[in-house]
């Protein structure tokens, strides 16, 4: 697979959430591409769609919520039309989720080992041996220190920082061709912030996955993305190349996105953020 290669193609997609009384457009007519090796960066206020969009890609929107028109392509295969059944096979194989809050994806009653082998035991054909020597491997190459010893320990007794890691390795670990982030550093402190990031910039150019950050902040987006997305009330309204982004927006929100950011102190990226805008 080349790097252009497009991975996900999302062309015209609205998602609607249903109840018995009324019908809401959550998302209208978003079209996004993501190549591999490449990271999309999606930006927009709170409640602007960026969570719903991925989720109609990640095909886990809200009871209530579907998609109702527009294609999504995952490497030129149409998901819109897949099972329920088929949809699951593919999270945790061909794509992946990092969580904004990865204490809520593990079960605090099992170790990060039994997490790690259960989906590699799903979605690999790895004996249990060579799930075991993969997880400490992967563990290892998000720099997370003595991994023996972590398979061994519970949730509960890491940081949000190290559990995030651990989603990192899982999805590299089942070789995802596509990770989704959602605001994958928003909880996290600023050392933890930095690691995060350069792990996601180390998985891309290492497995040429492609990935889309969701994110509030613009210092992550000069720093990871290639490709931004912004989006404003369910709609994407612009989308280009993060220079041309932050040197000529185009769309009058994106222009008041940056000026907004510019003038909010801290977040653990502000000086690629100065680096690049002042
Ligand atoms: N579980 C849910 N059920 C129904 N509607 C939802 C659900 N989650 C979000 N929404 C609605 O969908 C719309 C888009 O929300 P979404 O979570 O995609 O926004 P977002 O841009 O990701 O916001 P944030 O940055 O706060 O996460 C909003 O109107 C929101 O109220």
């Amino acid at each position: 697979m080349k790097r252009n290669q497009t991975v996900l193609s999302m062309t015209n997609i609205s998602v609607d959430l249903e109840t018995a009384t009324r019908k809401t457009r959550l998302v209208n007519k978003v079209s996004l591409n993501v190549n591999r090796g490449e990271v999309l960066g999606i930006i927009g206020e709170s409640g602007s769609g960026k969570t719903m969009t991925c989720m109609a890609a990640m095909g886990l929107l809200p009871r209530g919520a579907r998609v109702t028109e527009g294609s999504i392509l995952l490497d030129g295969e149409e998901l819109t039309s897949l099972s329920v059944e088929e949809r699951r096979k593919l999270r945790g194989s061909r794509i992946s989720m990092i969580m904004q809050n990865p204490m809520t994806c593990f079960n605090p009653v099992r170790t990060i080992g039994s997490h790690f082998l259960e989906t590699l035991g799903v979605h690999t054909n790895l004996t249990a041996k060579e799930a075991r020597e993969r997880a400490i491997h992967d563990l290892g190459q998000v720099n997370l220190p003595r991994p023996q010893e972590l398979m061994r320990q519970y949730p509960f007794e890491l940081s949000g920082g190290m559990l995030q890691r651990i989603m990192i390795a899982i999805a590299l670990a089942t070789n995802a061709e596509l990770i989704i982030a959602d605001e994958p550093t928003t909880a996290l402190d600023t050392g933890n912030q930095k690691h995060i990031l350069r792990e996601l910039n180390r998985i891309r150019e290492m497995t040429g996955a492609a990935i889309i950050v969701i994110t509030h902040d613009l210092g992550v987006i000069a720093e990871l993305a290639d490709q931004v997305t912004v989006m404003y009330r369910g709609e994407s309204v612009e989308n280009a190349p993060v220079k041309q982004l932050f040197d000529a927006p185009a769309h009058a929100y994106t222009r008041l996105l940056l000026q907004s950011r510019l003038s909010m102190p801290n977040s653990a990226s502000d000086e690629v953020r100065r680096g690049l805008i002042v």
